[in-house]
């Protein structure tokens, strides 16, 4: 009984931790129903996004952006509509300008400095950072290097980390980052004067900083690129700042990083799928049937995203059929084991040659016959010439952009569930998100309350069997705590709670997005829905806070 009593309490508080949160002020717009002032059209420009087969970057994002605004206009206004010392006009205007504010990049800077190469010769080298929506400070995003990385890529990837970040509510705008190389034609040593050269000129710009704006890894960056940022930082401006190694995320554990951000990405990829692989009835729809067991999966880019999605999605029980790298893909009806490939990476530098697999053109892998494509490289993958042979149910967006409109109206017609990039490669943020608190915070995680819940849990048992003998004088009760319970107790860890954190945000936000999915009739237009999730956010960001000083 007392048992039984003390479950139910806990049964509760999980199913309330866990339910969709929706924003209070949406359910309440929501209710009022729809009847709008504000006639919302697509803006001309993007009109002809669905039929482009390689649109700008920017202009793809902000065609998503409208799509999800136009559902949204009757809830603004409803909002605003509190604002009741405002005239109609005022009301309207205020809307209008937060319509425009949110789907604008508020700042780009592109600097060019020379750096001395290891023969001696000067080159000169060209990097980005973008600062999209400001709503909250500060603003976060990656830094990659890469030779394709232009102002228009940069910028279109701080719009989608304005969204994203917002998706699943972690506290910060949005921003990008890039060098313009190709990391395989430098030196290590090349590669840390460019990288803590590019950090000086963002110091010099305002355009780094704990408050400002927080990089992390993105394409080819990494945990080593991270702490020659947080090292450059630390030693010039941010000397006397305390909180100087919370100017970047993805740091190495020795300098302040956190357990499990190296992973997050890929395991937020999984725990996101599988939000929506478990639902029966969505699955119905795409004529699949719920769970990991029997599915098969390609992915595309085996790089950090890729690797970690793969391990996952093979540890929840589905089979890799095929792995697509920039030089060459490997296909293999038995299953690719993503551990044994990346040892085979390490030693020859390729996928090529991987034993067991068979070469495959890689246009080919991409379409190929699956349940699950997952994009984990770059953009622009699938498009308007490629997208009605994609044969996968589903498809996982690991990387960010990598499916066009126009791929995206025909998957939706041929009913492909789309799982989009701001929630599903999310995690990454996520966890950045932590490693930023326990660096402003100077504790890691659990180091002054592991013990002491671990020592709480024990004397619960204990006074659960006190509690029980006494009741129950003859029947001398015993309550040993579980293997399970027991590993849990001695195991917990930041890593533990890290990776415990991640998952609650991953199933919340999936609960939000279905919730928006249903309420503005969006069918399996996930992608619309994770949009209308985020931009409702930070338009009540905007109305609480105003526009202009
Ligand atoms: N790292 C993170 O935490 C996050 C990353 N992302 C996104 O995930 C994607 C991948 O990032 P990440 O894994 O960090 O990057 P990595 O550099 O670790 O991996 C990218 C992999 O993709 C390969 N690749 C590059 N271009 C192609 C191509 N055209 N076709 C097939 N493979 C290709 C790369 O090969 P090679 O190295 O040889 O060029 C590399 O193996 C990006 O879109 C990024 O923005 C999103 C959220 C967070
Ligand atoms: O971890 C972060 O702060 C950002 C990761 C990133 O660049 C992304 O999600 O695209």
């Amino acid at each position: 009984m007392l048992l039984r009593g003390v479950w139910r309490g806990l049964r509760h508080r999980v199913a309330a931790a866990c339910s969709p949160c929706i924003p209070r002020a949406y359910s309440a717009a929501c209710s009022e129903g729809p009847g709008s002032a504000i006639k919302y059209e697509m803006p001309e420009h993007l009109q002809s996004m669905p039929q482009e087969r390689d649109p700008l970057f920017t202009a793809m994002v902000a065609y998503n952006y409208h799509s999800a605004v136009a559902k949204l206009v009757p809830m603004f206004e409803k909002s605003m509509k509190g604002r009741q010392r405002l005239t109609d006009g005022q009301r309207k205007h205020r809307v209008e300008g937060i319509m425009r504010i949110m789907g604008s990049c508020s700042a780009c800077v592109e600097v060019t400095f020379p750096v001395k190469l290891d023969d001696g010769s000067f080159t000169l080298i060209t990097g980005y950072r973008a600062h999209h929506s400001v709503h909250k400070i500060p603003v976060k995003g990656g830094i990659r290097f890469s030779s394709d990385v232009c102002s228009d890529e940069v910028k279109g990837l701080a719009a989608l980390m304005s969204y994203k970040t917002a998706c699943v509510n972690a506290p910060f705008g949005g921003a990008k980052g890039g060098i313009k190389i190709n990391p395989k034609d430098y030196s290590e040593n090349e590669l840390e004067k460019i990288t803590r050269r590019y950090t000086l000129e963002l110091v010099k710009r305002g355009f780094i900083g704990p408050g400002i704006d927080v990089p992390a890894p993105d394409m080819n960056t990494g945990p080593l690129e991270m702490s020659w940022i947080a090292d450059q930082y630390a030693k010039t401006l941010g000397h006397a700042d305390i909180n100087s190694y919370a100017t970047v995320t993805g740091k190495p554990i020795n300098l302040g990083g956190v357990a499990g951000r190296q992973d997050a990405t890929g395991r937020g990829v999984y725990l996101g799928t599988n939000s929506f692989i478990k639902e029966e009835a969505l699955m119905q729809q795409i004529g699949l049937t719920p769970g990991w067991k029997d599915k098969t999966y390609v992915v595309q880019g085996f790089g950090n995203v890729g690797f970690h999605t793969a391990r996952f999605f093979t540890k929840a029980g589905a089979r890799c059929i095929g792995v697509v790298e920039w030089d060459c893909a490997i296909r293999s009806c038995d299953g690719i084991n993503p551990h044994e490939l990346l040892e085979h990476m390490k030693r020859t530098g390729s996928i090529k040659d991987f034993p067991g697999t068979e070469p495959v053109d890689r246009e080919e892998m991409l379409l190929a016959e699956c349940d699950i494509l997952a994009p984990c490289a770059t953009e622009k993958v699938i498009h308007l010439d490629n997208a009605d042979k994609v044969k996968a149910k589903i498809i996982a967006e690991g990387a960010n952009g990598p499916l066009t409109p126009a791929a995206d109206k025909i998957l939706m017609e041929k009913k492909v569930l789309i799982i989009p990039d701001i929630y599903l490669n999310a995690g990454g943020v996520t966890v950045s998100y932590f490693e930023w608190v326990k660096n402003v915070n100077h504790k890691s995680f659990g180091r002054l309350s592991l013990k002491y819940e671990e020592m709480t849990q024990l004397h619960l048992l204990d006074s659960v069997q006190k509690s029980l003998n006494k009741s129950l004088p003859n029947c001398n009760i015993e309550i040993h705590p579980s293997d399970e319970f027991k590993r849990r107790l001695l195991d917990a860890s930041e890593k533990e709670i890290v990776r415990a954190s991640l998952e609650a945000t991953m199933e919340k936000t999936a609960g939000e997005i279905k919730f928006m999915a249903k309420e503005h009739n969006l069918g399996i237009n996930m992608r619309i829905a994770a949009y209308c999730n985020a931009l409702y956010k930070i338009y009540k960001c905007y109305e609480e806070a105003g526009l202009t000083l």
